[in-house]
């Protein structure tokens, strides 16, 4: 009697498994040297695992009496793992494309924000949102994440800035997870911002004292799953020392610590967070060279956002020091009203040109750095056997090109596997010509 099994992807020009050996990150040279089969194929078992990986032949020797639920032929067309995107604000409502014109016309971040705008102007439009609308506006973009490949997004509140909004915002992330077919990583992020009318000691007190034992109990009963405490620890938001007593009581209930960081301002995040044994510090435009060997030895990554620089007009965060230094280098794409960018293969493109990374090094970042970073590195993040059945179609025969052509996604993924299920697919797709 004949087997039965998942998905085939066969006969693909090249299988880029990223890693083999079960690490858990790379860092420097083997960021360069990513693993690659030609000529292979892949199985997804029912269960959503990747079942095996191989050359052509061994995959057909091995399934000769299997019964697939799909095959699909890659012939001529890569196999990437499935996209992480490691610092998303996608839960919100109003946009700002009228501060895009403000900053075009010479404003700054900060400016807009002091002035009343920004994550002020956002948080008052979330306020009012239903928890309806807010999913809609979620499921819409993180379907459009998942057209740009990605699998596994971190997704933050933080336009609440009191309980029952954050709440609000965690509740709608949770029911994404458990509705959608893409992997979710749920930060709370109730220190994005001071909110109007509050001192930044009242602020600490209510998330230490009132929201953060609300939902760990909340947690608890099953009602909201978080996995990471997030703050904006920046000068005129949240200073050292009130990062680092939010981050605390966030690793107490079990959070993992993943913050904003030396974004605009050296604070000396970068050394906070590796004393904190952070998971993730995201942006580090600023940090100084002390964080940056802090991190590498801490192994706490850094999470780095080509869209902040490039919309702010700021200097790039010094990848290329990190990486030689040994940090854990991820990416994001820092989807927020503030900078309106799904596609972490374009966040790749801009961490090579304006960061200086090279290909290998931007795709180990966006994959298995990236899902270090949320602590799931375990089973995402590199296409290998027991992991999960996340990956990538992409119509060229040379995976490069999910990076080099700028803005090309939508005419090279030719197809979306989430946990073994087809999450998206693109019939019309033209190609890499
Ligand atoms: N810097 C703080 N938070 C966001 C921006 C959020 C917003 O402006 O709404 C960021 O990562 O870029
Ligand atoms: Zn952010």
């Amino acid at each position: 009697m004949s087997r039965q099994s998942g998905i085939l992807v066969q006969n693909a020009q090249q299988v880029v498994l990223v890693c083999n050996n079960g690490e858990k990150y790379l860092t420097r040279k083997a960021m360069q040297d990513l693993a690659v089969l030609h000529d292979a194929s892949l199985v997804i078992g029912r269960n959503g695992l990747i079942e095996a990986v191989g050359t052509v032949d061994a995959i057909q020797s091995q399934y000769q009496d299997t019964v697939f639920d799909r095959v699909i032929d890659a012939s001529g067309m890569c196999v990437l793992p499935g996209l992480v995107d490691a610092h998303t604000h996608p839960v919100w409502v109003g946009d700002r494309v009228h501060e895009f014109a403000m900053k075009l016309a010479g404003a700054s971040y900060m400016e807009i924000h002091n002035a009343g705008g920004g994550i002020h102007f956002t948080v008052e439009h979330t306020r009012k949102a239903s928890e309806e609308e807010l999913f809609e506006c979620l499921k819409k973009r993180l379907q459009r994440m998942i057209r740009a490949g990605s699998t596994l997004v971190e997704c933050k509140s933080g336009y609440g800035l009191n309980l029952e909004t954050e709440t609000k915002m965690l509740r709608v992330i949770d029911r994404a997870r458990r509705e959608l077919d893409i992997d979710i990583s749920s930060t709370y992020c109730g220190g994005h911002s001071i909110p109007k009318g509050k001192t930044v000691e009242e602020t600490v007190h209510d998330i230490t004292n009132t929201q953060l034992p609300k939902l760990k109990q909340l947690m608890l009963k099953g009602e909201v799953h978080i996995d990471n405490i997030d703050v904006f620890c920046e000068k005129g938001v949240f200073d050292l020392e009130s990062t680092s007593t939010i981050l605390q009581a966030g690793k107490e209930m079990g959070l993992h610590i993943n913050f904003h960081g030396d974004e605009l301002h050296p604070m000396k995040a970068g050394e906070l967070g590796a004393k904190l044994k952070a998971l993730a510090i995201s942006h580090l435009e600023e940090v100084s060279d002390d964080g940056i060997n802090d991190m590498a030895i801490a192994k706490s990554s850094a999470v780095l956002l080509p869209t902040t620089a490039y919309i702010l007009r700021l200097k790039s965060p010094r990848a290329r020091d990190m990486l030689e230094a040994g940090v854990i280098v991820a990416l994001g794409s820092d989807f927020n009203p503030n900078a309106y960018c799904f596609s972490m293969p374009m966040i790749m493109h801009m961490a090579c040109v304006n960061m200086k990374m090279s290909m290998s090094e931007a795709l180990a970042a966006a994959t298995i750095n990236a899902a270090y970073s949320l602590g799931r590195s375990q089973t995402h993040g590199s296409l290998e056997v027991g992991k999960r059945g996340d990956l990538i179609i992409i119509n060229s025969p040379r995976w490069e090109h999910l990076i080099y052509q700028f803005g090309a996604h939508q005419e090279l993924i030719q197809c979306v596997i989430v946990r073994g299920k087809v999450a998206y697919e693109n019939k019309n797709c033209l190609g890499y010509y």
